[in-house]
């Protein structure tokens, strides 16, 4: 199915209703990769698909165009999964011009070297390209996801690649046709999980974005927005680039074997609900690192449980930190841990140290030898509480 995003405008991605794990990032709805055939006097693709979907892909566009009609395929960022087509398309129709950032032309053709041949348009922020009764304009985005990203906006239609993506899976398009509540959820989560790290860098495009006159926004993944609703993207993106995005929740992040762990967690949440703070409690063993990740890009600070297993924290709290750490989630948020262990409580001591490496400050810790005695269940509740207190 191809769908008319606007006159002129039509959708010609596909759906990915199966895939449960995108580069080690958990996507429990799936995910879409967008691309768009603008039928001007010069037919013009805007982005293609990633490979695995080539048959379907290029099965749509020969649906509906004759794929050596298109002059210009416009590649927004060179990632395979948006990118894994591009040589598919050269194939067909060695005429056509690519175009794309000055980087991406580079890693295009690293990916596929038969397109060391092919015709490229390199542009830059100034560039216009007519492509008849329209004109497209670009916006480098680079660093705020890979090396060579860029935006493109013709009229008032904003095709912002991986910018206001969504891991979802639909076969509506438009937000208004679906459960706003979960497209911004996708939205944040894609955030937390691929833009954090870049948040200097993508606040000079959202600044840019709010400038200009859109009514549809249209990116590489997920649904898209149109007239009022596209002020719902921008403002994810605003309060994710003014830091007021976080929520009135803690997260009680914990990983146990014997039990005594887990059991003081619950005490742990009822510290922070004394404390007016919604406890988020997820047990890294069986809750995924991306959904981890998404709860504390939204969360005020947190608490970490680990019993110690080989003078260790346990793996996955590991996993968890580390992950989170390296998209800078951890950075700023004030934290307490607790744990249980046989004889030394070696793992608490290793997550306060690795915490602060990643630039958390703490607030205090609680741990006990093998069971957690009534004192115990005290202390945790006062550290849930005052972990929750030392929040502004
Ligand atoms: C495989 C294994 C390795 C362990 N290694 C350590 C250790 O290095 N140091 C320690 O003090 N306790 C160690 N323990 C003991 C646990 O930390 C202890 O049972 C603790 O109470 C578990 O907390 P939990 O009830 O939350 O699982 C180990 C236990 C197991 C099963």
């Amino acid at each position: 199915m191809t769908t008319e995003m606007t006159p002129g405008v039509i959708w010609t991605g596909v759906v990915d209703w199966s895939v449960r794990m995108f580069h080690s990032y958990a996507v429990p709805d799936g995910v879409t990769y967008n691309s768009y055939l603008i039928k001007d006097e010069h037919l013009t693709l805007v982005d293609t698909v990633k490979n695995h979907f080539e048959a379907e892909f290029i099965h749509k566009l020969q649906q509906i165009t004759d794929i050596k009609k298109i002059e210009y395929l416009i590649s927004l960022h060179a990632e395979p999964d948006h990118a894994g087509c591009v040589a598919s398309i050269y194939n067909l129709n060695p005429n056509v011009t690519i175009v794309c950032s000055v980087p991406a032309k580079e890693i295009l053709i690293l990916y596929n070297p038969g397109l060391a041949k092919a015709k490229f348009m390199t542009v830059t922020n100034d560039s216009v390209l007519k492509i008849g009764k329209n004109e497209l304009k670009f916006r480098m985005t680079q660093m705020q996801h890979w090396p060579e990203s860029m935006g493109c906006y013709m009229g008032d239609i904003l095709f912002s690649s991986d910018f206001f993506g969504q891991h979802l899976a639909s076969t509506e398009r438009y937000v208004d046709d679906f459960d706003i509540f979960r497209v911004i959820m996708r939205m944040e989560d894609y955030v937390a999980n691929i833009m954090n790290p870049f948040r200097a860098n993508v606040a000079k495009t959202v600044a840019f974005y709010q400038s200009l006159p859109i009514n549809f926004i249209f990116p590489a993944h997920g649904l898209c927005f149109k007239h009022e609703n596209c002020k719902v993207a921008l403002e994810v993106y605003q309060k994710f680039v003014d830091q007021t995005i976080k929520v009135k929740k803690i997260v009680i992040l914990f990983s146990s074997m014997y039990g005594s762990t887990a059991k003081v967690s619950q005490i742990i949440a009822q510290g922070v609900l004394s404390a007016g703070y919604e406890p988020v409690l997820l047990n890294a063993d069986t809750v995924e690192k991306a959904e981890i990740s998404y709860q504390l890009f939204k969360s005020k600070a947190v608490l970490i449980g680990s019993a110690t297993l080989n003078n260790q924290m346990m793996p996955n709290i590991d996993g968890a930190i580390n992950y989170a750490g390296t998209l800078r989630i951890i950075n700023g948020l004030k934290f307490g841990v607790y744990g249980g262990a046989g004889w030394s409580n070696t793992g608490v001591e290793q997550i306060v140290g690795r915490m602060n490496e990643f630039g958390a400050e703490n607030v205090g810790t609680c741990s006990w030898i093998l069971a957690a005695d009534e004192q115990v269940m005290q202390q945790a509740f006062e550290l849930g509480r005052k972990v929750a207190l030392s929040v502004e």
